[in-house]
């Protein structure tokens, strides 16, 4: 199993190498060369086993031997152990046909964690085979900064650096990234948006003389294995609700685009998914771009979904490089004319794009009445990001189709927003009862590369 990368001049590597390496040296984003797929009495098969057995099943043909069979099971095993629910993604029913996914187990209460949990245990796996140390840098509105630290704090072998937009977090969210007291984790919390802090990080990435000094690897979703990860859930989730054998939708809650792409990619795999609907807030770009095929930032504008709050949304590379045909050149071209202000998607393309994906939009206004009300007619309180996909799965499934909502983060990372909308406050679980009482540890930096590198460079351990 060899990975290319989506602008095709980075060298071909291996998943342990594309894992540790994050973005592909010639800027891109690394893909499969080919996607597995699973048969339909594969699928069939995954009816009733446990969400740890249908991770090693649908993960493991894309490893290539990178981990022995013992010891990828070993790290599913410790990766998900913790987690609060024993059925890990379990469902809900909101309506006739409407189901709820609830991503929101894990230990920091968001769907981050499927993905870092099992990432971090990979990671530990082969950094103790080759021994080297490694530097990881994230870029969060919010969530996987704080999946990040809890994966990979404590670590001797493992520093980990996370860029946050300064004010544009929940507290809950910042507590979760500024309160570990971890000496192998850094809080940075940076003058601009979430998009200034991705860029900031594929710059340190496309600063190959840092990049090799540090060591540097990345646990965004421009990591492979973080997409691959997220993959499992919607094959257990369509398979309980009889996947194989009848066609299902889902509805995702979208940003960087990392989490719909792995629905993608179980669809490639053989998944019988119906509809694949981005749900977006106000900061609507993919909408906006799947329905007309201009892709130009515009500023992104803070919303009660924060996590969402992105405008220049990284996986969409990969989903345009499909779109494309693979053509890396296509897609380089079209990176450029990104830099200089926006694309425009070829009419193929936005073709491809459209078979494949259906969007909406979510107003504030809507996402608060959408709380308000699930609550009111499920009891289920939803965060604000999971309300933004209901009210957009509630206007474009098909009755007759079973539209399986995801539901990303536990209300209680947004108490503030989910009180105002419902009077409800949500609390957090027991566990963290003391998150506001703890001290916290963060480091206010200006949008400026050099000195983030600097810092970076200071604070590593030798
Ligand atoms: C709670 C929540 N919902 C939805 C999203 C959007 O997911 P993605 O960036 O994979 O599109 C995020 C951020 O990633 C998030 O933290
Ligand atoms: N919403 C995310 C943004 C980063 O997304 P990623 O999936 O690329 O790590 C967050 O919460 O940080």
């Amino acid at each position: 199993m060899k990975y290319i990368s989506t602008r095709g001049t980075a060298p071909e590597l291996t998943f342990q190498d594309a894992m540790l390496t994050g973005l592909a040296r010639d800027g891109g984003l690394y893909v499969p060369a080919e996607i597995p797929t699973l048969s339909a009495e594969e699928i069939r098969a995954l009816g009733g086993l446990s969400y740890e057995e249908t991770c090693f099943r649908v993960m493991w043909p894309f490893l290539g031997g990178t981990f022995t069979e013992e010891e990828f099971r070993g790290c599913i095993a410790r990766a998900y152990a913790g987690f609060g629910h024993a059925a890990r993604a379990p469902l809900v029913q909101l309506a006739p046909n409407h189901f709820l996914l609830e991503l929101f187990h894990g230990p920091t209460l968001a769907f981050k964690d499927f993905a870092m949990q099992l990432i971090g245990q990979l990671f530990q796996c082969a950094l103790s085979k080759t021994g080297q140390k490694i530097t990881i840098v994230g870029a969060t509105s919010g969530d996987t900064g704080s999946a990040a630290i809890e994966a990979f704090r404590g670590l001797d072998n493992v520093d980990v650096f996370i860029l946050f937009p300064h004010g544009r977090v929940s507290d809950v969210q910042r507590r979760q990234m500024t309160t570990p007291e971890d000496a192998n984790v850094h809080a940075l919390a940076v003058d601009g948006d979430f998009d200034t802090c991705q860029a900031r990080v594929k710059d340190m990435f496309n600063d190959f003389a840092f990049r090799d000094e540090v060591g540097l690897a990345g646990v965004n979703s421009i990591n492979w294995a973080r997409v691959l990860a997220q993959v499992v859930y919607y094959f257990t989730s369509a398979v309980s609700l009889g996947a194989p054998d009848r066609e299902i939708s889902f509805t995702v809650p979208t940003g960087n685009f990392g989490d719909i792409f792995a629905g993608y990619i179980a669809k490639k795999m053989g998944l019988p998914i119906g509809k694949l609907v981005v749900a977006t807030n106000q900061n609507d770009i993919l909408h906006r771009c799947l329905t007309t095929g201009e892709y130009k930032p515009d500023g992104v504008v803070p919303s009660i979904s924060p996590s969402m709050d992105i405008q220049v949304s990284s996986n969409f590379e990969r989903a345009l490089f499909d779109a494309l045909g693979r053509d890396g050149k296509a897609v380089a071209q079209l990176m450029d004319e990104l830099k200089a202000g926006g694309f425009t998607v070829p009419q193929g393309a936005l073709q491809a794009l459209q078979e494949l994906f259906t969007s909406g939009r979510c107003s504030e206004e809507e996402t608060r009445a959408t709380i308000a009300r699930l609550r009111e007619t499920t009891g289920e309180l939803l965060c604000p990001h999971s309300a933004v996909a209901v009210k957009v799965a509630e206007e474009l499934r098909d009755p007759a189709t079973p539209m399986i909502t995801l539901a990303t983060a536990h209300p209680a990372k947004f108490p503030d927003a989910v009180e105002a909308a419902s009077g409800i406050r949500p609390g957090l679980p027991p566990r963290m009862a003391d998150l506001f009482d703890k001290e916290e540890r963060v480091t206010r930096v200006a949008d400026d590369l050099a000195a983030i590198e600097a810092l970076v460079r200071d604070r590593r351990r030798a």
